[in-house]
């Protein structure tokens, strides 16, 4: 589990002048698209500094809500931190870039500039956030806050959006505005936490498992509101999330994860309906509800490796994988682009025909 500030309880700045490259004022006018490339993340262990993400590249078109699937220790949220450059030590960027239209390399934001970023260009909502208000004030004051840090002139205005925004999501909104974080469920703060996200509006907005304090029924509902207000507000979305049902239903296109690298990508009915990587097709296999007879669901063998145990030669997955080849031991697979998809496989690029591999190579 990651967590980072929400930028929540942060003391009120003074007003300070504006920052080049930044839209202070106004959301950002076009919705974003974000390019990852070849992101190393790395985390000091005691076995010394050990990639979570090896070489990540990630295109987001504009307007999409992707999804970032993957079992647990995959890189997800390493991922998503990273679109903040929010990653904390013992974690850091080791190398590439972060490019999202209207803000550039996030890599190299730093201090005031990063901060004004988040919040008001890029909204998020981390695992944690349901614990990261501050327990000393109240949601209305904590709200006034982040508004009066981020330079926001109609404060009254700001109340006004978090109300409805609160309101859509089945809350009462001048009560949980009274109130303090505990005065409310696990459920309402996650719900505070995703007012949060998107009150500045913010056109990037980065979800970390934003459902998974919910029950069932909260859960679809706040789903619904997120792809409506995704819509309305023109956002460009990213939903890290375990759960490949919640992902089947919101997501536009999907990025699966393994061992630090997106091993496949494209948009998510084909991913899902057609899984080219053995791993995508293991996780689909896992679920139950997507197999349609929990009879049929067969849980994926072994485990994901730690950042120990990732294999350092060849494909990440080469341990538990079904089609493993001789080359998968020495030689990292290459990320293939056909059609709108991604796939980093050997043995699916083998079964490629072999004039469209040509094509490509
Ligand atoms: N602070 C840290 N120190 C050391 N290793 C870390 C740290 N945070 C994450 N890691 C490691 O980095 C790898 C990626 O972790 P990350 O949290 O990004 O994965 P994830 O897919 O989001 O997992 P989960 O779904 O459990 O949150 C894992 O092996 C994890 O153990």
């Amino acid at each position: 589990m990651t967590t980072i500030s929400h930028g929540v309880g942060e003391s009120p700045r003074p007003e300070s002048s504006a920052v080049p490259g930044l839209l202070v004022g106004t959301a950002a006018a076009t919705t974003p698209g974000v390019r990852v490339r070849d992101l190393t993340v790395v985390y000091r262990t005691p076995l010394g500094e050990l990639p979570a993400l090896g070489g990540v590249s990630l295109t987001i078109e504009p307007g999409t809500i992707t999804g970032i699937v993957g079992e647990s220790g995959s890189g997800k949220s390493t991922l998503a931190l990273s679109l903040l450059n929010a990653v904390q030590p013992p974690g850091r960027i080791a190398g590439g870039s972060v490019e999202i239209d209207g803000l550039g390399d996030v890599v190299d934001l730093a201090g005031d500039r990063l901060r004004r970023a988040r919040g008001r260009h890029l909204g998020y909502v981390f695992q944690a956030a349901q614990n990261s208000l501050n327990p000393l004030k109240t949601i209305g004051k904590q709200l006034l806050d982040l508004g009066r840090s981020h330079d926001v002139d109609d404060l009254p205005a700001l109340v006004r959006d978090a109300k409805s925004l609160l309101e859509r999501m089945g809350l009462d909104g001048a009560r949980v505005l009274d109130s303090h974080q505990h005065e409310l469920s696990g459920g309402m703060r996650q719900r505070v936490g995703i007012m949060l996200a998107l009150v500045l509006n913010a056109r990037l907005v980065i979800l970390d498992e934003p459902t998974t304090a919910l029950d069932m029924i909260t859960q679809a509902t706040i789903l619904r509101i997120v792809r409506e207000i995704h819509q309305e507000r023109g956002l460009t979305t990213l939903m890290v999330t375990h759960d490949m049902g919640v992902a089947a239903e919101v997501t536009d296109r999907l990025a699966v994860m393994y061992g630090g690298r997106v091993v496949e990508h494209g948009p998510t009915m084909e991913v899902l309906g057609s899984p080219r990587h053995p791993y995508t097709r293991g996780l689909i296999q896992a679920i139950p509800r997507l197999s349609g007879d929990i009879t049929q669901s067969r849980a994926l063998p072994g485990r994901p490796p730690t950042l120990g145990t990732v294999p350092k030669r060849g494909c990440v997955f080469q341990e538990r994988c079904p089609l493993r080849m001789e080359v998968c031991e020495t030689v990292e697979p290459p990320s293939v682009i056909e059609n709108g998809r991604t796939v980093a496989c050997h043995a699916a690029e083998a079964a490629r025909p072999a004039e469209r591999r040509k094509e490509h190579a």
